[in-house]
């Protein structure tokens, strides 16, 4: 058993997580079903868009030298050869003083150089023709939405490992990827244990709890784009837990238990890893909430030994699997994200390790304002609900007051 911990640092426990990263395959999904999916593949735009001239008001297409000097006092008047809505083209050139009408989204007819909007003309007809006065003098490339003025033939587009959003939906739509080349997606095993837990529908006993951890990292593994698989808890027995452990294993990428870590009598989790022939990473960090997170490697798995306190297992899982997740699905990047924010309060308490304490943001006279979002103690849950982000508090301080700037990282 690994009796003595050394505590370390915590930007080095991160970096020996880190260390182990695997890439997951790329697989296809429909279209349809690639939101919030890792794009694993480059897009690029395989022709122009729009692809053809196009108009982009209702009105007319002409060429502008056929509109010299035309006012409200002084209209041109073109003959109308042609009616095209979008999706239909009008197929011959436009000769002198001819106009076709033309709608939205329409393809300019050849020879065309300018389209003036429906308001500036009036129709009538005469002797079996139909004409169009243009009150309105036109240049040449006046209304008209050029080929390739949105998007070039050739360009990357959006670059792997970004997070598929609606509007990259669209390009991937607009360059017809029926199905979308993304990462997969890691399975990550979650046990719980303790034989002091209950299953959230059992009733209240003395002396048990119900397991709020394992549905909490659950909703932690579907935030960060990762599928869960919920193995049911173990209570505090060595054979069953090792044999649970060894056999589960094989049907995920990671795995992650909460609970058993610290040094207690039924603390079984640095026996399993032995047992495991698994090699431990690190057992105690120099930070709070969680310092006795411990992370091993099994092969190139990683097993996640997270704290059973509620607030260390939930900064565990940010702090070390969700980079393991962000890496393994290729994204650009790794671990929440980080700003700067100014304390809305005071936090007086001593401060000897790094924290990492449950906090919530907002945007307050346009600057980023945290503030904790209830007590702090890391066997405590309530606050875990109002966090959306984690304030990086440095250790070796006895406070810090209030507006100091500190770092947060966001969680949602
Ligand atoms: N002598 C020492 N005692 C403790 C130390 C230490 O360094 N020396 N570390 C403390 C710290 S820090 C933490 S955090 C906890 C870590 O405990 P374990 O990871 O071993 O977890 P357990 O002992 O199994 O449980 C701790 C606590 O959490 C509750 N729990 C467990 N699982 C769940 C669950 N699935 N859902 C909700 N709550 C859960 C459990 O009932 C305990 O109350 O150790 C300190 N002790
Ligand atoms: O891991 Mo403990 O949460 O530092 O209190
Ligand atoms: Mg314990």
């Amino acid at each position: 058993m690994l009796n003595e911990r050394k505590p370390i640092a915590v930007t080095e426990a991160i970096q020996r997580v880190c260390d182990h990263t695997v890439t997951g395959e790329t697989e296809y999904v429909a279209l349809s079903e690639s939101y919030q999916r890792v794009l694993a593949k480059d897009i690029l735009a395989d022709h122009d868009v729009p692809a053809f001239d196009r108009s982009p008001y209702d009105g007319y297409a002409l060429r502008a030298q056929d509109t010299p000097q035309a006012n409200e006092n002084n209209p041109s008047v073109l003959e109308i050869v042609g009616h095209i809505g979008a999706g239909s083209i009008y197929p011959n050139r436009l000769e002198e003083q001819q106009a076709v009408r033309i709608m939205t989204g329409a393809q300019v007819p050849t020879n065309a150089d300018a389209v003036v909007m429906l308001e500036d003309t009036e129709m009538f007809e005469e002797k079996g023709k139909r004409f169009v006065s243009v009150r309105k003098s036109l240049n040449r490339h006046d209304n008209i939405s050029f080929r390739g003025e949105d998007i070039k033939k050739g360009k990357v587009l959006v670059e792997k490992g970004t997070v598929i959003n609606p509007g990259i939906t669209a390009l991937l739509a607009t360059f017809g990827y029926a199905d979308v080349p993304v990462t997969k997606k890691p399975v990550i095993g979650v046990i719980a244990t303790g034989s002091e837990l209950l299953e959230v529908d059992q009733p209240l006993e003395p002396g048990k709890i119900r397991n709020s951890n394992a549905y909490m990292i659950m909703a932690q593994i579907k935030r960060a784009g990762a599928i869960p698989k919920y193995f049911g808890q173990l209570t505090d027995d060595l054979p069953e837990s090792l044999e649970k452990m060894t056999e589960v294993i094989k049907e995920v990428d990671f795995l992650i238990t909460t609970g058993g870590v610290s040094v207690g009598d039924f603390d079984l989790l640095p026996e399993i890893y032995q047992e495991m022939q698994a090699n431990v990473l690190f057992n105690k960090i120099a930070m709070r909430p969680g310092s006795v997170t411990t992370v091993a490697t099994l092969k190139d798995q990683i097993l996640f030994g997270l704290s059973g306190n509620p607030s260390a297992c939930y900064v565990g899982f940010e702090l070390f699997t969700k980079p393991i997740i962000d890496s393994y699905l290729g994204k650009k990047a790794i671990g929440n994200q980080k700003k700067h924010a100014k304390l809305a309060v005071v936090i007086s308490k001593d401060n000897p390790f790094d924290r990492f304490m449950r906090g919530t943001y907002s945007i307050e006279h346009g600057e980023l304002s945290v503030r904790p979002a209830g007590k702090d103690k890391s066997n405590m849950v309530h606050s875990l609900a109002a966090a959306n982000c984690l304030i990086q508090l440095p250790g070796g301080s006895n406070g810090y007051v209030k507006g100091s700037q500190v770092i947060i990282h966001i969680l949602e």
